[in-house]
């Protein structure tokens, strides 16, 4: 197998999160890697595009950060959050913790996370990145990407490609313009806008800083997420259509103040630029992604959104596209430089964890949502907790393992699948236990 060289390197499309982690990776292990990105270099452009401002970051993501030396750099730049702040309906709220005191997920802007990433990146000799090449085309039967770059066509030779171009993937477009390629798309009812909540005037946070804020309402809710400079951003999640509850219903200045009046009072209190952020920002959609094999002959693979974008509300897409780059920088270790056994391996070995979580985070939405107001659900809850206590790592809540563990996502779904059957069984006895109490203590009477 040919080693890549500077004529003809590994190219990794997207210098996103996961391609530029990826080509740390790569240019550790000595491979001469070019990074081909659409969007101009945003360290000199400034904010040039996208939405989701911030990101929780947990254990699997750090762990792939830590790999490659980084985990501390972007530690610097991340808020702690302890738990989820629950705001009821009466400007109640309620700290319900996220794991064992000490466990924590970190918000940290997209954006300089990004860029410490791409910094990183500069320092070596091995990494160039490439802005404003948009992938046009790619060639499947040598794996030759086809640039834009200002209205001209760049061919580059290449040695191995790497689609690490988000949700969107032309990468994925290109493979499934080659037969035998499962694609499947799935798009939610609702769609999400981001807001704002400015810092307070002493500069300081208007809430609670160290947690991810909730206001659950069933059928929508608001989430906001802490930033270093003293603001929030708020995302609403709502349907798209429909009567009375819905971004549709929501047409002018009065509906959104209604809204937010009726539904959010305490948040609302806290943004003055409401009406006009509602209005000037997009709505986004929701969107899960499954497509398999994530390799194409022995020339290209996917790594990130691009094979699998999940909907974000276990906060988990990010650390599951820097969970890819440690994988697959594992295999490197087994299969290089043979990048056709590797694409396979990677292909074979993920799939089963993507479909995984993406799963656990459509359920998620459903319990931040409704559930995390269920004292049933709490009950359960604290059982787990409780057993998590006395058993450590011998029993863990399943928020715990996706969050806060690096255990394959299929493995933690059925773990989680036992664990509840023996809660079930637990519950079950206990039910019987005082039913029978109860009918003992009757018949003494
Ligand atoms: C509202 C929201 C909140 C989220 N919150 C979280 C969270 O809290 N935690 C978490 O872990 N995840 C979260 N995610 C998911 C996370 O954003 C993604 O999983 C993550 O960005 C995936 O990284 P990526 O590098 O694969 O893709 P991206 O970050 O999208 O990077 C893709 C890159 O490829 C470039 N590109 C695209 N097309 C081309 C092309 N044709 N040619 C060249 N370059 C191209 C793009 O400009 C971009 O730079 C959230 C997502 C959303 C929408
Ligand atoms: N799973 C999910 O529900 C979602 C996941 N995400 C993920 O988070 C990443 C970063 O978010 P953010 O920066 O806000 O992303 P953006 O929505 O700004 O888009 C990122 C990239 O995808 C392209 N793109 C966006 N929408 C479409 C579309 N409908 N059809 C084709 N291409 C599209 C954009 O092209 P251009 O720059 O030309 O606009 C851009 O290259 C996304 O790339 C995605 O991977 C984002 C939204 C939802
Ligand atoms: N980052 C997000 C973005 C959107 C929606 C949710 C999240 C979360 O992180 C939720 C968190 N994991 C929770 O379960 O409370």
């Amino acid at each position: 197998m040919k080693m890549p060289t500077q004529e003809e390197p590994l190219v990794v499309v997207g210098a996103g999160l996961a391609g530029s982690l990826l080509s740390l990776y790569l240019a550790r292990r000595g491979y001469e890697t070019a990074v081909y990105e659409s969007r101009a270099d945003s360290r000199e452009a400034g904010f040039v595009g996208g939405r989701s401002i911030n990101l929780a970051l947990s254990t699997r993501g750090l762990t792939a950060l830590a790999r490659v030396g980084m985990h501390e750099r972007v530690l610097r730049e991340c808020i702690p959050m302890h738990g989820r702040m629950i705001h009821d309906l009466a400007g109640n709220t309620q700290l319900q913790p996220y794991g064992k005191p000490g466990q924590f997920i970190n918000s940290v802007s997209r954006q300089s996370l990004n860029e410490i990433l791409m910094d990183a990146a500069d320092e070596h000799d091995h990494i160039h990145f490439k802005f404003e090449r948009k992938l046009k085309d790619l060639e499947l039967e040598d794996g030759t990407p086809v640039f834009d770059h200002k209205g001209e066509t760049e061919r580059v030779p290449t040695r191995f490609l790497f689609g690490a171009d988000g949700a969107y993937s032309a990468v994925r477009q290109a493979m499934m313009r080659s037969g035998r390629f499962d694609f499947s798309q799935s798009y939610l009812s609702h769609g999400y806008k981001e807001l704002h909540i400015p810092p307070a005037s002493d500069g300081g946070w208007q809430l609670y800083k160290n947690a991810l804020h909730i206001w659950p309402r069933r059928d929508f809710m608001l989430i906001a997420l802490p930033n270093l400079d003293g603001s929030f951003t708020v995302t609403l999640f709502l349907a798209w259509k429909g009567e009375g509850t819905s971004f549709e219903a929501l047409e002018t200045t009065e509906d959104v103040e209604h809204f937010f009046q009726t539904h959010f009072p305490d948040a609302r209190a806290l943004m003055p630029d409401l009406a006009n952020d509602f209005f000037e920002n997009p709505t986004g959609s929701l969107v899960t992604i499954r497509c398999a094999p994530y390799h194409s002959a022995d020339q290209v693979l996917l790594v990130g959104d691009a094979a699998h974008a999940v909907v974000p509300f276990y906060g988990q897409g990010m650390n599951a596209a820097f969970e890819d780059c440690r994988i697959l920088d594992e295999m490197l270790e087994m299969y290089a430089p043979d990048w056709g056994l590797l694409a396979q391996a990677f292909s074979k070995s993920r799939k089963p964890n993507a479909d995984a979580i993406a799963d656990l985070a459509l359920y998620n939405y459903l319990e931040m949502r409704s559930k995390v107001a269920d004292p049933l659900f709490l009950a359960k809850k604290r059982a787990d907790t409780a057993l998590h206590d006395v058993l450590d790592d011998g029993w863990m809540p399943l928020y715990s393992m996706v969050t806060f563990s690096n255990i394959p996502y299929a493995e933690v779904v059925e773990r989680a699948q036992r664990q509840d059957q023996i809660l079930k069984i637990g519950a079950t006895a206990v039910a019987a236990s005082v039913a029978a109490g109860l009918a003992f203590a009757l018949s003494r009477r």
